[in-house]
């Protein structure tokens, strides 16, 4: 059993300065070259112990944290899209992660997405409060811990920054995080811990290194234990075509050992594959680089953590994102611990569901997740384009029930033959490289729509009004009978059934007519003539007669439950009365 150094990631939003820090922390180890040697990776830097004790030292001390950590690997990449594409067996392949913010901004939509992610898969990090030095009157001393650096600054300046710090703390509050200033954290174990930094000059830097390696050994003594000679398993960052090398596959190796001449198995779009590694490569350093112009160096093996570029044939497939195994001869066994793992994300399928589609499988991860939270059933969740038939397959669920019969899509393209299918099916396609954007757009959009729902329905409740039969301006006396009208309440409309005083029934109205124009409704105060189908004049009606608009007995409880607020005072005192018309009859109406 061996120890390997924690994969840690940086997660913010564009701009914060995700790609600055790590930039500071590969400067410092070529800086610190003699203090510990530089491990070079593929997609990743890591820092050995030496270097951060050197850096971090008497902070680490300070905090009384042994070192019994190899260093800390940081995952070249930043951003949270590599994070979620960055995954392994039940989670995030980064053991733990620096949330970082722009003191001066705060929190920006992506931070909170990335927030969202980290509380997913559980990962432990740490905020990265950055660009302290942007802070008007900061006093610069590149690379000084804060602590040291602090004091020493003016009283308005450290003002600035606290406050600025207990906003953080106030945000991270109502996310569910308690959180505090590293240095004034009482339980480690309950806060999280904001360390004000700044990535282009290094201040603060010392500090979130030793706080870093505090939360590793804090947390992550289990997981980082690995057998060194145990075939290797890891996760495939990139696939992509080098000069001279053809198409290569760089990946994150969290456990075991691989060797050159291993046969690895791995996901492709369509199945489990296996094939011998060529070579393994990892890069030359910098001054070879130059001299040799040769960027990569065969070496024979690597043990965890480790990243590495693998040339091997037939890999031209091979999914970002998705698990790499070393198959010793039990390939059958490998292919389905992969499998499974896949299954894990590809969730049951409910027929009557959304279609998701992906970039990579840890994204896909992220939103099956966060849907499955709002309990949106899914009926296919896949990585890939957006092709015909999901469109296709969207168009059978519409057909059932619209609000499902949509796509959600993160970070891919539409094909040109879904393009077109998408136009004439008219499904709604939710597409976007912010997956908290995907789910919040699509909750907007289902509100909408079932507010349209509602709001139809109600629209369909028939709302009472009172019609008064104008004397001496009958035009026609049956089939149908047509009469001047004056509406003396609320509104009537076509098709709406009538009743006299006495409860009996009167006939339905066919239509109305004003200066010779078609209504199809009237309100209070018009007078218009109306078209009465199935009464008589004389037998059903007669001249000077009131009467109302017939209401069901299922309108009248809606009208009352949920309706009575949009209801003027004369609709609901015609209400009550039509209420003791109908209970004439059956004393129970409407109970
Ligand atoms: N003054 C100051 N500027 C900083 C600091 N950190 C980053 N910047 C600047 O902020 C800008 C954005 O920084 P990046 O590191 O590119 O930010 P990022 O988060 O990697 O951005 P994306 O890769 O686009 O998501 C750059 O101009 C940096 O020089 C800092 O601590 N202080």
């Amino acid at each position: 059993m061996k120890i390997r150094s924690p994969i840690v990631s940086v997660l913010g939003h564009v701009d914060h300065g995700k790609t600055t820090l790590l930039d500071f922390i590969r400067g410092s180890i070529i800086a610190q070259k003699e203090a510990g040697g530089i491990t070079q990776h593929i997609g990743a830097t890591e820092v050995p112990i030496e270097v951060v004790e050197n850096i971090g030292g008497e902070f680490l001390k300070k905090l009384g944290i042994k070192e019994t950590l190899p260093g800390l690997f940081f995952v070249d990449t930043p951003g949270h899209e590599a994070f979620t594409t960055l995954r392994k067996r039940g989670g995030a392949l980064a053991d733990v992660a620096i949330l970082i913010v722009d003191l001066n901004e705060g929190f920006k939509p992506q931070t909170y997405e990335a927030l969202n992610i980290l509380k997913m898969y559980k990962t432990p990090f740490i905020v990265a409060a950055n660009k302290m030095d942007k802070i008007y009157g900061w006093q610069t001393h590149e690379r000084a811990p804060f602590l040291e650096n602090f004091p020493k600054q003016p009283q308005s300046v450290q003002e600035k920054l606290d406050t600025r710090v207990y906003e953080l703390v106030g945000i991270l509050h109502e996310e569910g995080f308690e959180s505090e200033r590293f240095d004034r954290i009482s339980n480690f174990a309950k806060q999280i811990s904001i360390v004000p930094i700044s990535a282009k000059t290094g201040e603060g830097v010392p500090e979130l290194l030793a706080m870093l390696m505090g939360l590793a050994q804090q947390y992550l003594k289990e997981q980082l234990k690995i057998e060194e000679d145990a075939p290797a398993k890891g996760t495939i960052l990139e696939v992509k075509e080098e000069v001279g090398l053809g198409v290569t596959i760089d990946a994150v190796i969290y456990d075991g050992i691989l060797k050159k001449d291993d046969t690895i198995a791995i996901m492709t779009l369509n199945d489990v594959i296996t094939t011998r590694i060529r070579s393994l490569l990892k890069p030359n350093p910098l001054e070879e680089i130059r001299e040799a112009k040769k960027r990569f160096k065969k070496i024979e093996e690597v043990v965890a953590a480790a990243g590495i570029k693998i040339v091997a044939p037939n890999i031209e497939n091979a999914v970002a994102g998705s698990p790499l195994r070393v198959a010793r001869g039990d390939f059958e066994h490998v292919k389905e611990e992969i499998l499974k793992e896949i299954e894990d994300i590809k969730i049951d399928t409910d027929d009557l569901g959304i279609v998701v589609k992906a970039d990579t499988l840890g994204s896909l991860e992220a939103l099956v997740n966060l849907l499955k939270d709002m309990k949106i059933p899914i009926r296919a969740a896949d990585i890939g384009d957006i092709s015909r038939r999901d469109v296709v397959d969207a168009s059978i669920v519409k057909n059932e029930d619209p609000l499902y019969g949509v796509i959600i899509a993160f970070n891919v393209k539409v094909l040109p033959s879904a393009a077109e299918e998408i136009k004439a099916s008219e499904i709604k396609l939710f597409s976007s490289n912010i997956i908290y954007q995907l789910i919040e757009d699509y909750d907007e959009w289902i509100k909408a729509a079932e507010e349209r729902k509602k709001k139809a329905w109600l629209d369909a409740i028939i709302k009472p009004a009172k019609i008064r039969i104008i004397p001496k301006l009958i035009f026609r006396n049956s089939k149908p009978a047509i009469a001047g009208i004056e509406v003396l309440s609320g509104t009537v409309k076509q098709d709406h059934g009538l009743i006299r005083g006495d409860g009996a029934r009167v006939g339905k109205v066919e239509g109305m007519q004003d200066k010779g124009k078609n209504l199809k409704s009237a309100s209070k105060g018009q007078k218009v003539a109306m078209s009465i189908k199935d009464a008589i004049f004389g037998k059903d009606f007669d001249e000077g007669d009131v009467l109302y608009v017939d209401i069901p007995e299922n309108h009248y409880k809606i009208l009352v439950s949920e309706l009575k607020n949009k209801l003027t005072e004369d609709e609901f005192e015609i209400l009550n009365e039509i209420l003791d018309i109908k209970r004439k009859d059956n004393p129970h109406w409407g109970m």
